[in-house]
């Protein structure tokens, strides 16, 4: 502790305790919008790999993968990275050989991040590999593990994983016990390790950042570079605050968010926006994002439970929505939505995937508030679609759709909503309309530039993009005016 406390002062950071937060990280000075916090490598880390996807174990890259000759469980981009990770790998080849292969199938991404914790822990305590202050053992056993809250079915579940993890290592120093509350404490202190679009790659334990706690409306960013996790803050931080990332997806109603939060992180949310909960604005919003449409079209009053119980009555004109009639709908939506749109996609049927969607969209439009959340996101999921058939006007017209939802469920620096502006600029590039996609650029990198620094190459290429759409226009103006 002392060690991490020293490592953290030289870079204006402490840790303390929060009654009923219990650790938390502060600010030691005034951090502001765009700065790098805190950035750690994982101390253990895995690719989300399945049979339908597969990355390389050390860089996450797809491309030229090669499986371990001996275990045939881990794959590599090529020699470097296989080199740079023998040392860990070693123990676990030797291990996952012994391994009878239809054994090998339980080797999940969780079992594997445990046993390469096992494994970092083992080499560090006998220095074949170094101990660092932010990277040891020690800070694995000061994580939260929150045993005394989770329920039984999740015990008996970590137990079982405890002992798979036991018959592939067959360790004799080995403690089943531990390993359960291991699980427990990934449950509520890994990270998704994702690419600079958001999209998921792998799974990683950060024991540093695993120390920030979570507000709905935080401070601070949690993104990655390549494997590295880095925190920036978000706003104007003064020195003594605490800093907050945001565990979970933003978008939805305190009662959702709240929800998560306790399923998952097995506490209950006070942050400025969940101390709203049952407030007149917080129903109101709820029902907005989440509840239903006036029946009548022209009218965007959002609905409220009727006193009769037997319907949703407008709260802007009064009209009253029958209970059998939206029971209907949404019964059509959540099969079309859970069950056969994601089965088109994921079998690469994109044009009848879209056919579905459509359906659903038009579904959500009678059923739900304009600024639904779900409608969003079958809007999103119809926007991607289309950007895989290349159909880019289609496509601008849904992500267009989509972006007064975004601007209004997230904060003006967030970088999902950068990332939106970013496609929007980009489709209306191909498509030829410089001027719109120049205005959609500088926003994306107005959010992005804070939210994800510029020195990755996915910001170079966006700030290159911003570049050539600028001499573009201003050629464009140029030409008309010598014209
Ligand atoms: C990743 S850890 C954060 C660090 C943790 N406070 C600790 O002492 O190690 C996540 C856990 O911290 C606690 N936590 C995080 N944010 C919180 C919040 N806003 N309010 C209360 N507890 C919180 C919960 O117990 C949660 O499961």
């Amino acid at each position: 502790m002392e060690d991490l406390q020293s490592s953290l002062k030289d870079r204006n950071l402490s840790v303390s305790t929060i009654t009923e937060k219990g650790r938390c990280l502060l600010t030691t000075r005034d951090f502001y919008p765009g700065e790098v916090i805190i950035s750690q490598e994982p101390y253990v880390c895995v690719p989300n790999n399945s049979t339908v996807e597969t990355r390389c174990d050390v860089c996450f890259k797809t491309s030229s993968l090669k499986n371990c000759s001996a275990c045939h469980v881990v794959w590599y981009c090529g020699s470097t990275c296989q080199k740079s990770d023998w040392k860990l790998h070693r123990l676990e080849c030797e291990a996952f050989s012994r391994l009878d292969k239809d054994k090998r199938k339980f080797v999940t991404p969780s079992i594997r991040l445990m046993l390469k914790l096992y494994i970092r822990r083992k080499l560090q305590s006998e220095e074949v590999i170094p101990r660092t202050a932010t990277g040891n053992y020690n800070l694995v056993e000061a994580l939260v593990a929150h045993m005394s809250d989770i329920d039984e079915k999740q015990l008996v579940l970590y137990a079982q994983m405890a002992n798979l993890v036991n018959l592939i290592l067959r360790w004799p120093e080995i403690n089943i016990k531990e390993i359960a509350e291991n699980f427990s404490k990934f449950a509520c202190n890994a990270h998704t390790i994702c690419d600079s679009e958001l999209r998921p790659l792998g799974t990683g334990l950060y024991p540093v950042i695993s120390i920030i706690n979570h507000s709905c409306l935080p401070n601070s960013v949690l993104v990655f570079e390549g494997r590295s996790a880095v925190v920036r803050a978000v706003q104007h931080i003064p020195n003594g605050s605490e800093v907050l990332i945001s565990y979970i997806e933003t978008a939805g109603s305190s009662m959702t968010r709240q929800k998560v939060l306790k399923e998952q992180y097995l506490f209950t949310c006070t942050c400025p926006r969940c101390v709203k909960v049952g407030q007149y604005d917080d129903i109101r919003e709820s029902a907005i994002l989440e509840g239903y449409r006036c029946k009548n079209e022209k009218c965007d009053g959002f609905l409220l439970r009727a006193a009769d119980g037997k319907g949703f009555e407008c709260q802007e004109c009064g009209l009253v929505r029958n209970k059998e009639e939206i029971k209907k709908i949404a019964a059509e939506v959540k099969l079309l939505s859970e069950d056969k749109a994601p089965k088109l996609s994921s079998t690469g049927n994109c044009q009848e995937a879209v056919s579905m969607y459509k359906m659903i969209e038009k579904l959500q439009t009678k059923l739900c508030h304009p600024f639904s959340i779900s409608l969003m996101q079958t809007r999103d999921k119809i926007l991607k679609l289309l950007m895989e058939l290349e159909n880019w006007r289609e496509a601008l017209e849904y992500c267009k759709l989509t972006i007064p939802v975004y601007q209004r469920v997230y904060p003006a620096i967030h970088p999902l909503l950068g990332l939106q502006y970013y496609t929007c600029g980009k489709l209306e590039w191909f498509l030829g309309d410089t001027e719109e996609a120049l205005k959609s650029l500088t926003k994306a990198v107005d959010v992005l530039r804070i939210t994800h620094g510029t020195n990755t190459p996915f910001m170079k290429e966006l700030l290159m993009k911003l570049e050539e759409a600028r001499a573009e226009v201003s050629y464009n103006n140029k030409q008309s005016y010598d014209e």
